[in-house]
């Protein structure tokens, strides 16, 4: 199903900047009250996050009961929630600026089942203007069902640049607001 996502004519395949950091380096959650990587947020995911090879980035979480779907799986939902944060994370890292999630395509290829920890790689293909075009797959690295050479899932998704004033608009909606987790800080 992957084939139905084609990258464009025109991408632009970015530069690394000089300041990026090498692989391996942690990258902070970028609000600690966000779903996917917050270390706030008791329902959420707590995904860790460091710098891969080129313009990719890793991401590690366990699945707990609480994102079950059908019994003893994990929810197709949250599966897309943890490739919409890492995906993001890589566009963050390459660019160091915010960027939203315009559209994303999910390929469950393996049923993924609870106790699993999952490591996943995003990488950033390209820009055309300010859409972020993403790849991402993710394995089982321990626990059940454990087998680092089969990926379980992919996904990729297209991301839009966005400004800070793209976030204004949440202020009054928000349970607290970001301080030290400034984006820019990554
Ligand atoms: C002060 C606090 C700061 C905090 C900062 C934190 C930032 C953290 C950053 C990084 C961490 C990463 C971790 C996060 C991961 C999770 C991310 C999420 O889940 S985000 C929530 C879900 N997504 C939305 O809510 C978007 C809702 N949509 C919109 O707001 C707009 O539609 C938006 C911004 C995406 C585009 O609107 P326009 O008016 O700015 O721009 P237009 O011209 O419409 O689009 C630009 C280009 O993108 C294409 N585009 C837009 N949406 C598309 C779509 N759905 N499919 C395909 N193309 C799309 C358009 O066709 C256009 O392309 P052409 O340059 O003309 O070729």
């Amino acid at each position: 199903m992957s084939s139905l996502w084609t990258l464009p004519d025109d991408l632009v395949v970015p530069d690394l900047r000089e300041d990026h950091p090498g692989p391996g380096a942690p990258i902070p959650q970028h609000w600690s009250k966000c779903l996917g990587c917050g270390d706030d947020q008791p329902t959420g995911l707590a995904m860790e996050c460091t710098v891969g090879e080129g313009l990719s980035v890793r991401g590690r979480f366990e699945v707990a009961t609480r994102f079950q779907g059908g019994p003893g799986f994990i929810h197709g939902g949250i599966l897309m929630t943890a490739f919409d944060e890492i995906q993001g994370f890589a566009c963050n890292a390459v660019f160091r600026k915010p960027v939203v999630t315009g559209h994303m395509g999910t390929d469950f290829k393996r049923p993924i089942p609870l106790g699993a920890v999952l490591e996943f790689t995003a990488r950033v293909d390209g820009t055309v203007r300010r859409k972020v075009y993403t790849s991402a797959d993710v394995r089982i690295v321990d626990g059940p069902f454990a087998d680092p050479d089969v990926i379980v899932g992919s996904s990729h998704g297209l991301f839009v640049l966005v400004g800070h004033e793209h976030f204004e608009k949440g202020k009054d909606f928000a349970d607290g607001l970001p301080g030290s987790e400034d984006i820019s800080s990554i």
